[in-house]
């Protein structure tokens, strides 16, 4: 027997343990709930063990895709700062592990269901953008292990080797992130997303980017740079980009239009699409909801350099959808002023007054701080912390609810 919990019943006098899910009531995993007492054991059903495995399905599963290079562990690092403490890797575990645990969040990096090593990769000549090169029925059945309340022995894939490494154990954390290639291109998967995010870069943005690190970190050519980017782009194409379709939310990173025909990759536009109708998600708007806005801040208020800032929202259609887009063009010249663009924004779902602007000061240092993918970032934290927080309190009203009717 699985046990995941013990409880003690205050009008049986006894306590109880509870064992692995049997079968689906009202929308929560029902579990064989076996009493104990000092003199026997029985087993038997009752609402208490419907509460408890309300209590046990609590894990919040949210997707992050991107390419590689393209900012998901600077984006994961600002979400995890939202929630407070800091992510680590398992404690004592694998050095390579690709996992970071907080308090609240555990981030496992999809890479881990590569089913190819690098030497496998390279004898079928397949990418690892290639679903071929990737397990999605072990995704699958992990990531739902792990919503249903079950730990699971999660494969690694180390990055310094190129190997797949022994498993590791990954708990059911509060809010299980998904980050990686592939989170929405599996349906099974991608329905048991409780919110989706793509973060899409231009190409242009994406070359200079890695330009700055492979070049700069990693002693890479411009040439070896050149060809990486080429010889992943038709698998790109065809299996990663597509995903942004079914996202939630989509961080667009594109050159700036301020400076005419600039292609340099550090003066950005950047946009923050929302899709409408998602549950527990209310897009963030500027003055006026659904109106269309264009919005210069730079003057008293906000200082503004060479090329300034440029804000517009407005209503928009992706993929078929309708869905919000709050823009920032240009960079900020003093982090400590964006309150004033801060308090111009609705629906951002923070705690108290300025808390964007506290997370952004915090971490001035990530990449993307004085720009929209910094500021963007930071409000889609604090949107999935807000959205968190509406599914757990829902999900604890649900038995109620089901016990009045
Ligand atoms: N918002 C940003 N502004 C400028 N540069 C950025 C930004 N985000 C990421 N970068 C650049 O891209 C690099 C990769 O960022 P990060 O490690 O967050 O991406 P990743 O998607 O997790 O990468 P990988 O999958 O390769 O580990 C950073 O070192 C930085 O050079
Ligand atoms: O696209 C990637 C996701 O991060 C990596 O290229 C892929 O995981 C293969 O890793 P490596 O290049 O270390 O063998």
């Amino acid at each position: 027997m699985a046990v995941c919990t013990v409880y003690t019943n205050p009008s049986l006098n006894s306590t109880f343990s509870v064992s692995r899910p049997t079968k689906t009531y009202l929308g929560f995993q029902q579990r064989q709930v076996f009493f104990y007492s000092t003199s026997r054991r029985t087993s038997r059903r009752t609402t208490s063990e419907i509460t408890c495995s309300a209590e046990e399905s609590k894990t919040v599963v949210i997707g992050l895709a991107a390419d590689s290079g393209c900012g998901k562990s600077t984006f994961m690092r600002r979400l995890t700062s939202v929630f407070g403490g800091a992510a680590e890797p398992p404690k004592g575990g694998n050095p390579d592990s690709n996992t970071l645990i907080s308090d609240t969040t555990t981030v496992i990096c999809l890479d881990d269901y590569h089913s190819l090593d690098r030497t496998g990769r390279k004898e079928k000549g397949v990418t690892a953008l290639d679903p071929r090169a990737n397990n999605f029925d072990l995704m699958y059945e992990q990531v739902k292990a792990l919503k249903d309340g079950i730990a699971v022995d999660k494969p690694i894939y180390n990055h310094v080797s190129g190997l797949l490494d022994p498993p590791e154990l990954i708990k059911p954390p509060k809010i299980l992130v998904i980050e990686g290639l592939h989170p929405m291109y599996d349906a099974r998967v991608r329905d048991l997303l409780d919110f989706s995010i793509y973060l899409d870069i231009s190409n242009e943005v994406k070359f200079a980017w890695k330009i700055q690190r492979d070049m700069a970190e990693r002693g890479h050519s411009l040439e070896s740079i050149k060809a990486s980017i080429e010889a992943r782009k038709p698998d790109f194409d065809a299996y990663i980009d597509p995903q942004k379709q079914y996202a939630d939310a989509v961080i667009e990173v594109l050159p700036t239009q301020l400076i005419p025909g600039d292609n340099e990759g550090k003066v950005l536009r950047v946009r923050l699409i929302m899709k409408e109708g998602v549950k527990f998600f209310n897009p963030v708007y500027l003055f006026d909801e659904g109106s269309t806005i264009s919005w210069i801040p730079c003057g008293r208020k906000l200082t503004c350099s060479y090329p300034g800032i440029k804000f517009f929202y407005g209503p928009d259609a992706y993929f078929g959808h309708e869905v919000s887009v709050l823009e920032m063009d240009g960079q900020f010249d003093r982090l400590d002023e964006l309150i004033y663009v801060e308090s111009h924004l609705s629906n951002i779902s923070t705690k108290f007054y300025g808390e964007v602007t506290q997370q952004m000061l915090k971490h001035s240092d990530f990449p993307g701080s004085n720009n929209g993918t910094g500021f963007f970032q930071t409000i889609t934290g604090l949107k999935i912390r807000d959205l968190y927080e509406q599914i757990i309190a829902s999900k604890a009203a649900a038995p109620l609810e089901a016990k009045k009717s």
